[in-house]
């Protein structure tokens, strides 16, 4: 199969946005926050079910897709927490806060996701779901990262 023009493009931005779980974990690890916060999750659901129509997509798509990167992010998150509470420390990197720094760049991160979804659903590719896992297959080698892509890529070639 050919390489794909608009679901790598997709999964550059599904992939940039799970890398942001590794500092939002580091955060929560230091206060003993919990992964899940769901005003929050309705904030960012309300907010892409709003952006939605500049980008061509209905309301339900957006919101269906973050609803998935969500989910797609705690497994990360819980992931790596599970790993630090193994070892009983997490790496010693620099900090980000949650509020002034990690949250703006999800939402940063938003427009671009908003964007390549918009393009992949005017020309998915032919047999969306070989093709999607053929991508991830290649993409990775490394099992939990690929599983992480699965759950951000869950419900991405259901049309609606
Ligand atoms: O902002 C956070 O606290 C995150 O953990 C990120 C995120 C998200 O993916 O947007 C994931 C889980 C939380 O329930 C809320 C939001």
């Amino acid at each position: 199969t050919p390489p794909d023009t608009t679901l790598d493009p997709l999964l550059d931005n599904i992939e940039q946005r799970l890398d942001v779980a590794q500092a939002v974990a580091l955060h929560k690890w230091d206060r003993q926050q919990p992964v899940q916060d769901s005003p929050r999750e309705q904030q960012v659901l309300s907010n892409v079910r709003q952006l939605a129509p500049e980008y061509g997509l209905t309301p339900a798509r957006a919101a269906q897709f973050f609803s998935d990167q969500i989910e797609a992010n705690k497994l990360r998150q819980y992931h790596l927490l599970t790993q630090w509470h193994l070892l009983q420390k997490a790496p010693d990197t620099p900090r980000q806060d949650l509020a002034s720094e990690i949250r703006p760049r999800l939402d940063l991160l938003q427009g671009q996701l908003l964007d390549a979804l918009a393009r992949f659903d005017q020309a998915p590719p032919e047999q969306c779901s070989h093709a999607l896992a053929e991508a991830i297959a290649l993409r990775s080698t490394d099992a939990p990262r690929r599983l992480f892509l699965i759950r951000a890529t869950a419900n991405l070639c259901q049309r609606p």
